[in-house]
């Protein structure tokens, strides 16, 4: 199968007042794969997203859609905390306004069951529940039919199982050929359902590829255990970082298992509870981007 790209995003800088917000941001997205970009609160990521929207001019580069500078703006929906819902009309209505808007938009049914909200059809949109609206949200934004959609933090206001509903559903459309760029501040759910990563710090994109690539980049590893040991001996462990100790709970990150696995034999009798695990995404984003401070005025 060919796989189309769907977006190129070439050098792309914006400034805000003199402040380099986005440097030289360069990435592309492909037909039928869920990208999550992740990066600090004031990163960028809605400005970039924003300038591949067209809602936001870049001060220097190119984004190509589908290879050409037009954006056709039906191969893109948008899914935001911010998506216009007018609330005084019922959900039935606020699909059917959408529809108008398109040429060629998904069918009534489709979007409805999409959403979940089949017994919700003639609720006042402002009666729904925050993961209800949030699901609505999500309907209004493929009813373009797009190859392309943006979720900013889908998630929130849902509960486990409509998360669990919402990724399945996903990556069904996923399967059949969709495209998503996710932005999202819970890193756990980019880690499970994302197919590749961005990770926007300081102007650039510091990090583009899969979760595994990620891991093996850093080749680290999360260690917890439940000792009373006292703080030094834990601290005199050659090349852990980010030891917490929190009452009797120890959690590390280790470069280097071999001098762990000593410590952990000779005081086998003082630790219970061990846990070793690869890092999460979570606690690599913290690696890459913690102790630098956000950049001031240049
Ligand atoms: N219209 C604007 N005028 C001036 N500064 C702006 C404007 N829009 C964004 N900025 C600044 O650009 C930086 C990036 O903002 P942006 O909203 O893109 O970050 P973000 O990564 O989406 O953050 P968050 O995770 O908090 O949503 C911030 O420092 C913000 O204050």
């Amino acid at each position: 199968m060919i796989i189309m790209t769907i977006l190129t995003v070439d050098h792309v800088q914006k400034s805000f007042n003199g402040r380099r917000v986005l440097k030289d941001i360069s990435f592309q997205i492909d037909q039928g794969e869920i990208v999550g970009i992740i990066g600090q609160n004031g990163a960028g990521k809605s400005t970039l997203i924003k300038i591949i929207n067209q809602l936001l001019p870049a001060d220097q580069g190119k984004i190509t859609y589908f290879g050409q500078a037009k954006i056709d703006r039906a191969q893109f929906g948008v899914m935001s905390q911010r998506s216009m819902v007018i609330p005084r009309v019922t959900v039935a209505e606020m699909i059917q306004f959408t529809q108008d808007y398109f040429s060629q938009p998904l069918a009534y049914q489709e979007l409805v069951s999409l959403s979940g909200l089949q017994a919700f059809q003639k609720t006042k949109v402002s009666q729904l529940s925050g993961g209800q609206r949030q699901r609505l949200s999500f309907a209004l934004a493929l009813t373009g039919n797009p190859k392309l959609i943006f979720l900013d933090e889908p998630t929130v206001g849902m509960d486990v199982n409509s998360r669990r509903e919402f990724w399945q559903l996903v990556h069904t459309l996923r399967d059949q050929g969709k495209s998503f760029v996710i932005t999202n501040h819970y890193l756990q759910e980019i880690e499970d359902y994302a197919d590749r990563l961005l990770i926007l710090h300081q102007g650039l994109i510091q990090f583009d590829g899969t979760m595994a690539q990620l891991r093996a980049q850093h080749r680290t590893t999360t260690v917890s255990f439940v000792s009373d040991l006292p703080a030094e001996k834990l601290r005199q462990l050659p090349g852990i970082s980010n030891l917490t100790i929190t009452g009797t709970k120890i959690t590390f990150t280790a470069n280097d298992m071999a001098p762990v696995y000593r410590f952990i034999d000779q005081y086998h009798d003082q630790i219970q509870g061990l846990n070793i695990s690869d890092d999460s995404l979570e606690t690599l984003f913290v690696q890459m981007t913690g102790d630098q401070k956000e950049e001031h005025h240049e």
